[in-house]
């Protein structure tokens, strides 16, 4: 089993650049399949696993679709299919993005459910209501979703029971081609909407008011290819800074954008972090001890689900009692026994977690049980005393671009451990194809260090 392995007990300096963010870029090649002239280009496409996944889905329905140097090159203008199989949607729960693409282009399209997932049962009812409310029908049976319209879909009023930010999106998509115009309230307003209703407008669709809780989409006939930059990644972003301050560290995290980021700054402000954002990025700078802080997660702009496990991370580094209630996802707290594992001592009380900060944490083997439950595991260990060995490797694949390579560039005492290679190679060939990787990703390597632990 791969894994990342830290060896706490260095502050982090320097800088960090954040990567273009997964949960822009994984609806914006789903909208890629609303071009029927002229390809997209898709530049600041993170090489994530998600990624990967996506463009194979997009190959399955007769896109060619090409990947270079952060880029992403999709001609949608002959599709041979509108099935996405269960191999492909069950890697990744992002494709089902592709069924209001296909729903609107083509009529009719039959995809395989995506089903839950470690943090929560995850329903997809608000997408099914918004296609059905647009005139589509559609049927579930073995595994599967077949959704058909006779014509085109028809413009409506949406409201969503929850603010889903999947089915905002899938909506947002099916209506570009629709009929008339159509209204999605109690819309998602993540900053991720904005930046597929800018790709889409891009491609001549008429998308107003995303980023807001009412969108409105005037139906056109057709769209075509467009040339977009993707957003920087704000959850990565915030996972630097969380990194950064749990050392005590001074960094710049480049690309960040502080407007995405407010309630993650406010809450590290709070603690006594201090934040410097300018227009390129963020200064963190932790000279000071933390103090404990309460944070309750919430749909943007309020703290969202996807930096809890950090923070939490980020609280065990505090003195005091903190406590994290998880108001998005039912199941989010897996990585509480992980954390415990290193002596973090916390408690969880229904949708809450008690965390007292202060416990010297230790170095254990612990898993990551989601993709932000593993930086998180990272980040405790940046501080641990003695070794932590973070397996899971490939939940933090999803999410995170050279993740061992862009900490170690800060000074951080990790590397990552192939499966492959602990079995066959010797430590000083470990140290040199990481070196390699670190190269590759433009990290400078103040601290390498051979595997073998
Ligand atoms: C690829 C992507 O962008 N993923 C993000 C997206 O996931 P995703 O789009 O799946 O998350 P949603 O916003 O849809 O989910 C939020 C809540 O709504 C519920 N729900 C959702 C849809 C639905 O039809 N019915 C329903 O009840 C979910 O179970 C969950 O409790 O937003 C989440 C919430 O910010 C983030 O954690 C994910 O990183
Ligand atoms: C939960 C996440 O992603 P996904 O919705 O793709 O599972 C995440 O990015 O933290």
């Amino acid at each position: 089993m791969s894994k990342f392995i830290v060896r706490g007990g260095k502050r982090l300096t320097g800088n960090v650049k954040v990567s273009g963010a997964k949960n822009s870029v994984l609806p914006i090649i789903a909208a890629s399949l609303l071009g029927e002239k002229g390809a997209s280009i898709i530049h600041e496409a993170p090489s994530l696993d998600d990624v990967m996944t996506i463009n194979k889905v997009l190959e399955s329905l007769g896109a060619v679709v090409t990947y270079q140097d952060e880029t992403i090159h999709v001609d949608a203008q002959e599709l041979s299919s509108c099935e996405a199989p269960y191999e492909l949607v069950s890697k990744m729960r992002a494709s089902f993005l592709v069924m209001g693409p296909l729903l609107t282009r083509m009529g009719r399209t039959r995809i395989s459910l995506p089903g839950g997932c470690a943090i929560g049962t995850r329903p997809i009812d608000q997408h099914l209501k918004g296609f059905e409310a647009m005139g589509a029908e559609i049927n579930l049976g073995q595994g599967y979703i077949e959704a058909k319209c006779e014509g085109r879909l028809r413009g409506t009023k949406i409201y969503l029971d929850v603010a889903s930010v999947g089915a905002t999106e899938n909506i947002m998509m099916a209506a570009t081609l629709a009929e008339g115009i159509t209204t999605i309230e109690n819309a998602a307003k993540e900053p991720e909407i904005v930046d597929l209703a800018n790709f889409l407008n891009g491609m001549g669709a008429k998308v107003r008011g995303a980023g807001t809780g009412v969108i409105r989409i005037e139906g056109v006939e057709k769209l075509q290819g467009t040339e977009h930059t993707v957003i920087p990644d704000r959850i990565e972003a915030g996972t630097y800074m969380v990194a950064a301050a749990i050392t005590g560290g001074n960094v710049y995290v480049e690309g960040a954008i502080a407007d995405h980021l407010g309630p993650v700054i406010a809450k590290m402000e709070e603690m006594g972090v201090e934040i410097i954002p300018d227009e390129n990025g963020v200064q963190v700078i932790a000279n000071q001890p933390l103090r404990a802080v309460d944070v309750k997660t919430l749909p943007y702009p309020g703290f969202p689900t996807d930096m809890q496990a950090q923070m939490m991370a980020l609280m065990l580094g505090s003195e005091g009692t903190s406590v994290i209630t998880e108001t998005v996802f039912e199941n989010r707290f897996m990585h509480v026994d992980e954390f415990n594992l290193m002596n973090a001592g916390i408690r969880i009380e229904g949708r809450t977690s008690i965390v007292t900060g202060g416990a010297s944490l230790v170095g254990a083997k612990v898993c990551a049980t989601d993709l932000r439950a593993g930086a998180a595991l990272i980040c405790a260990g940046l501080i641990a005393e003695g070794t932590t060995e973070v397996g899971g490797t490939h939940h933090i694949d999803r999410g995170y671009v050279h993740l061992a390579e862009k900490l170690s560039g800060l000074g951080a005492d990790i590397w990552r451990l192939e499966d492959s290679e602990a079995k066959t190679s010797t430590s000083e060939e470990q140290t040199a194809s990481f070196a390699e990787k670190a190269k590759q990703a433009g990290a400078s390597l103040l601290s390498v260090q051979p595997t073998g632990v």
